[in-house]
């Protein structure tokens, strides 16, 4: 089906916004956001909003993070009750606060109710089989996004904005035989999706839905085969299923920085970045976007903006690539309309951030040369596999290999050790433990010689040490690994040489002498 042809509703944008937004800004996400998009004279677009779980503070006392701990104790067969307690009154103190239509507020309070004795079911069940499988994980994850939409549901509604409550945990049935998250899946659930969306598509007036930013039971199970933040990756297929001109990703940063404005305040904002690029700053620390939504949104030619709640006339940062038409063309290749002329020549630059990863470990394994060296990474990375660890940095030789694995909590841990263990099968093992990763991140990089050793001669000027060194075979990343407590001063030492506004790459050196040349010119010279 297509809307376009078949609706008067034709400019969708879809909005997600993430936990802690919810949980900090929802007025202003309201008021400032959806009435703003979706009135004939401020935007004038028709909106769909997509909600993750709220988080009042921080996404790891939020209310997912909260919902996974009382998945824990079910499966040890322990208490939970007060966690769910602790939820149900951050959500109905919520209601108290926001919803000032009593009658909207009762609806609100009774549907949390509702939402919160169901998940009760799921963890005594749990609790009496000491076990909880990864579709009860699931599904007890959801009711965080559902609290979340009924509640902004509410505050639309409450505000004047008419909007409608969208929950998709049942959108994948029961019998649905898909065994992994693949594109014939997407394609599935982009069908399943349009057909929700058919009453909002043909809405005489325009109607708000509001989408559980929670997409169903998935093939092996959501936290498996997403992880946390996947709300993203859900707003993306709503995008999709829309055929949206935009999916804007509302967060409380302006958009994605040369580097993680917290740690460089002199970073800059980037008007836009490739999604090349922004799945490894995601993938190396930067946790702006979940690098599985971009695939989905790229395909269908839909640009992502990245956009501040706090800031929302700012223009954020498009996620868009490089050389690739715009919806309903196929050549010539076009940026998106929405895009300024100049977007393309902004991207003529050296690297583009820099970001770092904390939590990781490098664990060196020299071959004792009983077995060849093909038959020697097979079995390290069947060891690796089999105690579920990631690599995010390799070097070999020979004989000899280097990898780079984040360890962020105690169970990666216990299986580095078991892992371990078997790999001093192979050879000597050592391992080096509070370790960073500093990837310095640019589509254009491989265009100009030098930028790697202007890297690794700037950490050498500052007195760090480089544990490894790694660069990808795109070119598109080059990183080391230095220990964590020199990350931030990498970061900024880094930034300065290759990213701050100064002379140093071959672009910026270009930029500045044609400025030099243009005042020379203006003064007569
Ligand atoms: N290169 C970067 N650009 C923008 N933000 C970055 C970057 N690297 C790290 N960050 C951090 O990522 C966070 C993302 O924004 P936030 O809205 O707080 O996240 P979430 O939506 O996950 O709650 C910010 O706290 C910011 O400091
Ligand atoms: N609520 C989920 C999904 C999500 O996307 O969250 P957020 O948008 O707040 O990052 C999580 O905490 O992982």
């Amino acid at each position: 089906m297509d809307f376009h042809t078949t609706s008067s509703h034709s400019n969708w944008v879809v909005q997600k916004f993430g936990g802690t937004s919810v949980g900090k800004f929802p007025i202003q996400i309201v008021d400032d956001i959806v009435k703003y998009y979706s009135n004939p004279d401020g935007a004038n677009n028709d909106v769909a909003v997509v909600c993750s779980a709220r988080s009042s503070y921080t996404k790891a006392e939020g209310t997912t993070s909260r919902l996974l701990k009382c998945c824990d104790l079910a499966s040890q067969e322990s208490e939970f009750q007060d966690i769910i307690e602790v939820i149900r009154q951050d959500h109905i103190d919520n209601a108290d606060r926001f919803i000032l239509n009593p009658a909207l507020q009762t609806r609100l309070v009774d549907d949390t109710n509702k939402e919160l004795e169901l998940v009760k079911k799921y963890l005594n069940a749990s609790k009496v089989l000491g076990e909880v499988s990864s579709r009860t994980v699931d599904l007890v994850m959801s009711c965080g996004e559902k609290l979340s939409c009924l509640f902004i549901t509410a505050l639309c509604n409450d505000r004047g904005c008419k909007a409608k409550y969208v929950d998709l945990t049942h959108i994948v049935p029961s019998d649905f035989s898909a065994s992994a998250l693949d594109n014939s899946f997407y394609t599935f659930l982009v069908q399943a999706l349009k057909e929700k969306l058919v009453p909002f598509v043909s809405a005489k007036e325009r109607i708000v839905p509001v989408f559980t930013g929670f997409f169903g039971l998935v093939p092996t199970g959501l936290l498996n085969g997403v992880g946390r933040g996947y709300t993203d990756l859900c707003a993306a297929l709503i995008a999709v299923a829309l055929n949206a001109d935009e999916l804007q990703v509302w967060k409380e940063v302006d958009g994605i920085f040369s580097a993680d404005p917290r740690k460089v305040p002199e970073a800059r904002l980037l008007d836009s970045v490739t999604p090349e690029e922004a799945s490894e700053l995601t993938y190396y620390g930067s946790e702006v976007i979940h690098p599985f939504t971009m695939e989905q949104v790229i395909r269908a030619k839909i640009p992502i903006r990245i956009k501040n709640v706090q800031n929302p006339l700012g223009n954020g940062t498009i996620i868009y690539p490089d050389n690739i038409a715009k919806k309903g063309e196929s050549t010539p290749p076009h940026p998106p309309e929405n895009l300024s002329s100049s977007f393309y020549e902004k991207r003529k630059r050296g690297a583009t951030a820099i970001t770092t990863k904390n939590d990781i470990f490098v664990i060196n394994i020299h071959s004792n040369k009983k077995t060849l060296s093909h038959g020697f990474l097979a079995q390290i990375f069947t060891i690796l596999d089999k105690f579920k660890l990631v690599v995010d940095l390799i070097s070999t030789s020979e004989v000899h290999v280097s990898m780079a694995l984040p360890i962020p909590d105690a169970d990666s841990l216990k299986s580095l050790r078991q892992a371990e263990e078997k790999l001093k099968i192979l050879g000597s093992v050592d391992v080096t433990k509070k370790l960073s990763i500093v990837s310095l991140v640019g589509k254009h990089m491989k265009q100009y010689i030098g930028i790697a050793g202007t890297m690794f001669t700037t950490l050498a000027e500052e007195g760090i040490n480089i544990e490894m060194i790694s660069q990808g075979a795109n070119e598109i990343n080059i990183s080391c690994v230095i220990n964590e407590t020199d990350s931030i001063k990498a970061l900024q030492c880094i930034h300065a040489k290759l990213l701050g506004g100064r002379t140093s790459t071959p672009s910026q050196f270009e930029h500045a002498v044609d400025e030099r040349l243009e005042q020379l010119k203006r003064l007569g010279i």
